[in-house]
């Protein structure tokens, strides 16, 4: 199981010293979809070029035009991009085979889909990375949170990686890890806190005893 870090409300600055006091802790770091809105891809490119062995996730959260921008992001540092599941299936098998070509992965947001456990099975078989449960912040205000969907998609995927994602803190983090995703992705309830190397270490000791 891997920790990713969700960076969604700094700029580039804050990104770069926020990953520059947690890298010890974390797998993946996300370039979240506020700042590639703010900063555009070049958020992507400036934070590979500071840490270049890190694993990098682009949130594009593309929804047309999907190997274009797969190939946008992958030539600005990502390692990883995001497309989401109500796109088009022609837009998904674009993705990964833009991704495929490149050497890097796709993962597929589940945000917004009403019939996960057939999305996620028709998903699987277009040969995506990951697959992700996603509760965004606009329903995460009303009380909504992705873990019983986390548990409906991994009943069903059998080849892609299965990830959950929105509003995860380290209080709810047992939950999480006992449905035992490949990916927690956290946002957050790190970067919101004060003291993140403290935070972002409680984090990985807990997903280390998953
Ligand atoms: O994808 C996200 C959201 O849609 C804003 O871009 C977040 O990165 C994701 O929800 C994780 O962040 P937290 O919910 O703050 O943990």
């Amino acid at each position: 199981m891997k920790l990713q870090l969700a960076l969604d409300l700094v700029n580039i600055p804050q990104a770069i010293e926020v990953v520059s006091q947690v890298q010890e802790y974390v797998d993946v770091v996300e370039i979240g979809t506020p700042v590639v809105i703010n900063e555009g891809l070049n958020a992507v490119k400036q934070l590979k070029e500071a840490f270049p062995n890190t694993t990098v996730l682009a949130d594009l959260k593309i929804m047309d035009a999907a190997g274009y921008e797969v190939s946008q992001a992958v030539s600005h540092g990502a390692d990883i991009v995001t497309i989401l599941a109500v796109a088009e299936d022609e837009s998904i098998k674009g993705a990964v085979a833009e991704a495929k070509k490149q050497g890097k992965e796709i993962l597929v947001d589940m945000i917004a889909v009403k019939d996960i456990k057939t999305r996620a099975k028709e998903l699987d078989e277009f040969g995506v990375d990951y697959i992700c449960v996603h509760t965004g912040y606009d329903l995460q205000a009303v009380g909504k949170n992705s873990f019983d969907d986390l548990k409906a998609i991994k009943s069903v995927v059998k080849n892609a990686k299965t990830a959950v994602a929105g509003g995860i803190k380290l209080e709810t983090l047992p939950e999480v890890i006992a449905a035992q995703p490949d990916l927690v992705i956290v946002g957050g309830g790190i970067t919101g806190k004060e003291n993140l190397k403290e935070t972002a270490s409680q984090f990985k000791e807990l997903i280390a005893q998953g």
